[in-house]
């Protein structure tokens, strides 16, 4: 499996392939190619820093992407090191002190690499052509019951229609609730700008302009801190608890076949949700606050 290849924000967004990562670059960020995209011609390294780079393709396209201060420094340490060795590939210092943020950074790319091409793999309801395309209006289904509007609605008609106390608190909590969920969501897809996959078609109902981003996904916070919602504050009966929970799951694994995002936004958004309700918890709105904010009797 080829590596992905760590380049300027600039030069993936303009092949329309995204990506995500820390990155050390001049805007901080890196994007990753498709695996499936040849990707765009580079100034081949010189020939002192191909001998450093020996046989590792990785370590050869890392160091590639060095800044040419870096490459020129550890140029000059490099020639030393080979000629006091007789030819001998010897690390200077420098670079053995850099080697564990090296690890990391080629751990996450890796990552990444399998991220892009599982979710691609997955995508099998990205368009009516694709391998299932004929389940992709099932698969919308589930994506609006995991819409933030249906949601919203859903829990302020139940507000209104609450004649109990414990009623509106959970139905108020609960609006709450899918309130910080999107705020949240958008500070993290606004921060983090992961582009969604290339093979998506943009067609859902109703997004926020954050909506372009995929990381995390908003339909898997949403899910997994709903479901934990519910089993908490509605008393249901077994099976329709094991059905809340496989709601959650069907809603997270429909982004990906959809081709909405990649498994990481997803499997990110589903923890994200589920530590969101403990916020929710923590900030649970008491009959007393609620008598000052809602004038309850
Ligand atoms: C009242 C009000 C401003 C409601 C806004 C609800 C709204 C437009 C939510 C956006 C839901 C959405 C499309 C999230 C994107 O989910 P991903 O799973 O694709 O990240």
């Amino acid at each position: 499996m080829p590596s992905p290849k760590p380049v300027r924000a600039g030069s993936a967004r303009s092949s329309g392939v995204s990506g995500v990562g820390g990155g050390s670059g001049s805007s901080g960020r890196y994007e990753f190619m498709s695996l499936t995209r040849t990707p765009p011609l580079s100034p081949s390294p010189p020939p002192h820093l191909l001998q450093r780079q020996g046989s590792d393709p990785t370590t050869a396209r890392l160091r590639a992407s060095e800044s040419p201060s870096r490459r020129r420094r550890g140029s000059a340490s490099s020639n030393a090191s080979t000629s006091s060795t007789g030819g001998a590939l010897q690390l200077p210092e420098e670079d053995c002190m850099h080697l564990n943020p090296s690890i990391i950074s080629v751990a996450l790319s890796s990552l990444l690499a399998v991220d892009l091409w599982l979710s691609k793999r997955l995508g099998v309801c990205a368009y009516e052509e694709a391998s299932w395309g004929s389940a992709r209006p099932l698969m919308k289904l589930v994506e609006v019951s995991g819409h933030g509007i249906p949601w919203l609605i859903g829990a302020a008609y139940c507000l209104y229609k609450s004649d109990s106390a414990a009623g509106q608190e959970v139905m108020l909590n609960l609006l709450m609730a899918l309130v910080l969920d999107l705020v949240l969501v958008g500070i993290v897809k606004a921060v983090v700008r992961r582009r969604r996959p290339a093979h998506n078609r943009m067609d859902m109902f109703a997004t926020f302009s954050v909506d372009r981003y995929s990381f995390p996904s908003g339909h898997a916070t949403r899910a997994a801190m709903c479901a934990r919602f519910l089993l908490a504050h509605l008393v249901l009966a077994a099976p329709l608890r094991v059905l809340v929970m496989l709601w959650a799951v069907i809603v997270g694994l429909s982004r990906v076949l959809l081709g909405r995002h990649n498994v990481t936004d997803v499997a990110f958004g589903l923890l994200m949700g589920y530590c969101q309700y403990n916020l929710v918890e923590a900030l649970w709105l008491s009959p007393a606050m609620l008598q000052n904010m809602v004038g309850l009797e």
